[in-house]
């Protein structure tokens, strides 16, 4: 059995190697030969799935271990008879915590004594917005949800869900995460949903972040809304025409990262565990390996803090001890100096070569003579403690 993969799904030979033959090839320029004679693919998101790609080959399992499924023509495969699986919410909680952080940021930029002031719209309120909800919401955090997708489905099923609200009140609020697919059909398709009407509702002072994918906003339109005055505070994790992005957009940008919010260690090796999971299935072998068994231990493993700590700075340098977006964007801003030829390949290399981040789970905290509200705090985030 030969597997053609994407050379950057990490634990390859870990979780395949039993299983049959692997051919590693580069995801974003893969091509029909490259596939030709596979009975299994596996890619990430830079890999358009789709006839083009497919037609003709031996391929009948294609799983992606991503989160989104945009680049990949589902009806297309399903027509074809190939079984397609993706890796839901593998790296959700990667993309909580880059959130988190990105917040505490804007909150010490504001000079906020309390970052729980802030209120927090999420666009789209699947695993990822779920988790980030979750989050906020024990933290002490304001939260209001926009899903017209769920709030259908729960209305039509008369269940008693959340109390969602508009994409209108979501943008009063100080931060309005987006955490939706890209969709370009249906009836609440998410292509340009931020155009130029709803940027003109954001003003100074709030925070816009998008960590979903590039083309929900209208880059052309947030290029323009920059450029105006009282124009609001944007980070970017996620690009219009990735990997050639608009270094212009990046300089205009308060944060850029090179699409990395799910990229914590735990995330990538859950997504490969979850095709891993589903190609087991497939043939009907058995599922002997979980992603637990691979995870190293953590560079920072414990972090200790007393009575005498600020909370709001013991957060943040937890937080931050973690992740912190900063490093990102500053290695993002050095690649788009580069020549323009020169500036997609540095984008890649910069996710191909990203260094091991660990999530909070992976820090115990010790704390002496806390009080209770940080305990539930560091709890909220998802650190471990030991009091
Ligand atoms: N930046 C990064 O590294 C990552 C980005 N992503 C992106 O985040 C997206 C969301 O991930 P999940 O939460 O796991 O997906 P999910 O499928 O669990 O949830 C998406 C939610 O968005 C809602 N939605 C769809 N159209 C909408 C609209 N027009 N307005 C408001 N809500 C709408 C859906 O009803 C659903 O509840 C993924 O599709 C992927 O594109 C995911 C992981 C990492
Ligand atoms: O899971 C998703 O969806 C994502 O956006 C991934 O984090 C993207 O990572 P790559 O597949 O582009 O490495």
């Amino acid at each position: 059995m030969l597997i053609v993969a994407d050379e950057n799904i990490p634990l390859l030979d870990s979780f395949f190697g039993d299983i049959g033959e692997i051919r590693r090839v580069s995801g974003r320029s893969m091509t029909a030969s490259d596939v030709r004679d596979a009975d299994a693919l596996l890619v990430r998101s830079v890999t358009r799935v789709n006839r083009e790609l497919l037609e003709g080959s031996r391929v009948r399992f294609v799983g992606t271990a991503t989160i989104g499924t945009d680049h990949v023509d589902l009806p297309w495969l399903e027509g074809a008879g190939i079984r397609f699986s993706a890796a839901p919410g593998c790296n959700a909680n990667s993309v909580a915590e880059y959130v988190l952080s990105v917040i505490s940021l804007h909150a010490e930029k504001q000079g906020l004594e309390d970052w729980t002031n802030l209120s927090v719209g999420i666009v789209g309120v699947g695993n990822v917005g779920s988790e980030l909800a979750r989050k906020l919401e024990r933290l002490g955090f304001e939260v209001r949800l926009c899903d017209p997708p769920r709030a259908e489905l729960e209305e039509s099923r008369q269940e008693p869900g959340e109390n969602f609200v508009t994409l209108a009140d979501t943008l009063q609020c100080d931060v309005v995460s987006l955490h939706t697919p890209l969709t370009r059909d249906g009836s609440h398709p998410t292509f340009h949903m931020i155009g130029q009407q709803e940027l003109a509702e954001l003003s100074a002072g709030q925070l816009l972040i998008n960590a979903g994918r590039g083309e929900v906003i209208d880059s052309s339109a947030l290029l323009e809304r920059l450029a105006q005055g009282n124009s609001p505070t944007v980070a970017l994790d996620v690009w219009e025409q990735e990997p050639r992005i608009n270094p212009e957009l990046v300089d205009r940008v308060w944060l850029a990262t090179p699409h990395i919010a799910g990229y914590s260690l735990e995330g990538k090796v859950q997504g490969t565990e979850m095709i891993y999971q589903a190609l087991s299935q497939f043939l009907g072998l058995p599922i002997r390996k979980k992603a637990g068994q691979f995870l190293p231990e953590p560079a920072l493993s414990k972090l200790s803090f007393t009575s005498s700590a600020d909370e709001e700075d013991a957060i943040r340098i937890a937080l931050r001890a973690c992740y912190d977006p900063r490093r990102d964007d500053a290695r993002l801003r050095h690649a788009m100096d580069g020549a323009p030829a020169e500036r997609g390949p540095a984008f890649d290399r910069l996710r191909r070569d990203y260094p091991v981040r660990r999530e909070c789970s992976s820090v115990k905290i010790q704390l002496k003579g806390t009080s209770k509200s940080l305990q539930d705090s560091f709890r909220a985030i998802g650190f471990k403690l030991k009091i």
